[in-house]
């Protein structure tokens, strides 16, 4: 945009909407911005185009018109001059925002009249949704050739555990009867688990020379990736040196573009099956760029649980992927393959009916955890049901793995937090990089916020001193030390370090130096090469996504905190391999599950 970067003060509607809170002034700004650069001066169509603009800033990708109220709680909120929908879609509809117009044919908006309702987009994640649309459909038109007697076997091969309605078995069988497929689950469901024997079969099916792309949102979730498809690689007789690199590295990152790559629909990936793991957290943006990159005749597999937090940046493409209509039938190959009604003993539950119509799209969810079991395992379901009651039982059940505290109630998680800061320094200062690695991952101390009371920045001071009083030595986080856990926060192309990669500063012979540890393969660097990281006490649970700690402590904010949601104490419950401490109180629980984090789209209405 051109012009100085002034901001107007809101007046009439705008004025009164920013008054009550519910639009900023960076969103007045923009739809003034807007308005002056399309020539756009009506007022109910300025104040939907800064509510747009709100919305996504909120996470939605679009505005749903016939809706507006819902966007305020309570009674200041009705009692707001919202525009009437209809008058305003007419308005909209004239709009040279949405038409073009004499100031030139710029259309930063777009409509969109579904069944489910009136919608205003921002023209370019209109479009974004358009292209994910338009290319999985065409995916969908056709299905890859495979030998079904071969197939058979190779199911039979890999899941043998006979007729039942295996829901891995039909993950795999899926995969490689359609172009795309989505594996969703909980953690420990065996999304990876899945993905490893789907890749020996189609290398069964496909012979040795498939060209296999492994790929996550963050440089962590990649790594894990990597380690377990690799760990299960001599079992399976897959291929060794199978890689996986983030979606951004996969794609090319172009310095010129952050949003644009290397690869796209004119210069595809050369690869013949694509993993995507950790799918919830991509955004709407990368997802268009990654499906319009995938050869139409490569398979992509998207694995992830859409129940966790979404994207940082707008749009929940997972969850509305599963969510959007089905308009075709099951693949009639799966009836040969697997036996989705049977019901057999001791094995997966026969899927519903809903499960039986989404196979259509191929979408499997897995619903049997392999890796938790009980409280832990029953806490994570309660939440991702809504289940307040049961979660609260769950917490004060006195089992092991899953604890309660009031928010004065500190002496526990003070232990835990300073016996693994003292067991990391003491293997550091022994040089012993793999111990420290190790104590690295086996607590975390996981905030909803950045600041405030219950934020990262007043824990981590918190840990800090806590470890301080028991080393009874002080150390200053400003300088490296021995033992001094670190985030890093931007990604590095040079040295190969990823955004929220994590690691720890190690003594040597030689001097200091930070270990990472890079998917089973180790990266030293001396601490001077490294540009952006923070030293890490406590971190966000949108951080934390797509990493697992043995223990986890979750500090609560407030109980009025917007940012606490079903999402966000299901994702920090989750990072748990062993065992979750709650710190918090019981309504703020209840609040958590009781309030979803919605956001508007128009994939999940396809
Ligand atoms: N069918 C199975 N039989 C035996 N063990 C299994 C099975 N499926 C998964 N597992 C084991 O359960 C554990 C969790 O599996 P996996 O890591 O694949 O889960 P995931 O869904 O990818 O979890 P996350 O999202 O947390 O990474 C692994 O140790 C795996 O070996």
């Amino acid at each position: 945009m051109t012009g100085p970067l002034t901001t107007r003060r809101a007046t009439g509607m705008l004025r009164t909407f920013e008054d009550a809170g519910v639009l900023e002034p960076a969103d007045v700004h923009v739809a003034y911005r807007l308005g002056a650069l399309g020539g756009e001066t009506r007022e109910p169509v300025l104040l939907a185009v800064a509510l747009g603009v709100r919305a996504l800033r909120l996470g939605s990708v679009c505005l749903e018109l016939d809706r507006l109220p819902a966007l305020a709680s309570g009674a200041e909120g009705e009692a707001l001059p919202w525009p009437d929908p209809d008058a305003l879609w007419a308005a909209l509809r004239r709009s040279p925002l949405v038409t073009g117009g004499p100031a030139g044919p710029l259309t930063p908006l777009t409509l969109a009249d579904t069944p489910s309702g009136r919608l205003l987009f921002l023209t370019r994640y209109h479009r974004q949704e358009d292209t994910i649309r338009a290319v999985l459909a065409a995916r969908e038109r056709s299905r890859p050739d495979v030998d079904l007697d071969a197939l058979a076997a190779g199911l039979d091969a890999l899941f043998p555990g006979g007729d039942g309605p295996d829901r891995q078995r039909i993950a795999a069988a899926l995969a490689a009867t359609e172009w795309t497929t989505i594996v969703a689950g909980g953690p420990g469901t065996g999304k990876t688990h899945t993905a490893a024997r789907i890749l020996a079969l189609l290398h069964t099916l496909h012979g040795p020379g498939l060209r296999v792309a492994l790929a996550a949102p963050t440089g962590k979730a990649a790594m894990r990736l990597q380690e377990s498809i690799t760990g299960q690689a001599a079992e399976l007789g897959l291929p060794d040196g199978l890689a996986a690199t983030t979606l951004h590295r996969l794609l090319g990152p172009r310095r010129d573009n952050r949003s644009r790559f290397t690869h796209h629909a004119h210069n595809r990936l050369p690869h013949d099956v694509v993993v995507v793991d950790e799918t919830s957290m991509v955004s709407l943006t990368m997802m268009a760029r990654l499906v319009e990159a995938v050869r139409a005749d490569a398979r992509l597999i998207l694995l992830g649980d859409p129940d966790q937090l979404a994207s940082v940046d707008a749009g929940a493409v997972l969850a509305d992927l599963i969510a959007r209509p089905v308009t075709r039938p099951a693949n009639p190959a799966l009836a040969r393959l697997v036996n989705p009604a049977a019901a057999a003993p001791g094995g997966d539950a026969p899927l519903d009916e809903r499960e039986r119509e989404r196979l259509g799209s191929a979408v499997i969810r897995l619903s049997r955890g392999h890796r938790f079991t009980g409280a832990l395992a029953l806490l994570a379901d309660a939440v991702r049901r809504g289940a307040a009651d049961e979660a609260v039982a769950i917490l004060r059940s006195g089992a092991h793995s899953v604890t309660f505290h009031e928010p004065d109630d500190l002496d526990a998680v003070r232990a835990e937090v300073t016996s693994t800061g003292l067991a990391l320094i003491d293997a550091a200062e022994r040089g012993d990089i793999p111990a420290a690695l190790e104590a690295l991952d086996t607590h975390r101390l996981l905030c909803a916020h950045r600041e405030g009371p219950y934020g990262v920045r007043r824990w981590s001071q918190r840990v800090l001193d806590w470890t301080v009083a028991a080393r009874g030595r002080s150390l200053d986080p400003e300088h490296r030390y021995a033992g001094q856990p670190l985030l890093v926060t931007e990604t590095d192309y040079d040295t190969g370090l990823s955004n929220g990669d994590s690691g720890v500063v190690v003594q040597r012979q030689d001097g200091l130096t930070a270990a990472f540890d890079r998917g089973g393969s180790l990266l030293l660097l001396p601490p001077s090469r490294l540009a952006a990281v923070q030293p890490l006490y406590a971190m966000t649970v949108h951080r934390s996504q797509g990493s697992q700690y043995d223990s986890v402590s979750v500090v609560l904010p407030e109980e009025e905190s917007s940012i606490l949601t079903r999402q966000l104490l299901y994702t920090a419950i989750t990072r748990a391999r062993r065992r979750v401490r709650i710190v918090g109180r019981e309504e703020t629980v209840r609040a958590a599950i009781g309030r979803q984090a919605l956001r508007a789209s128009g994939l999940a209405r396809w």
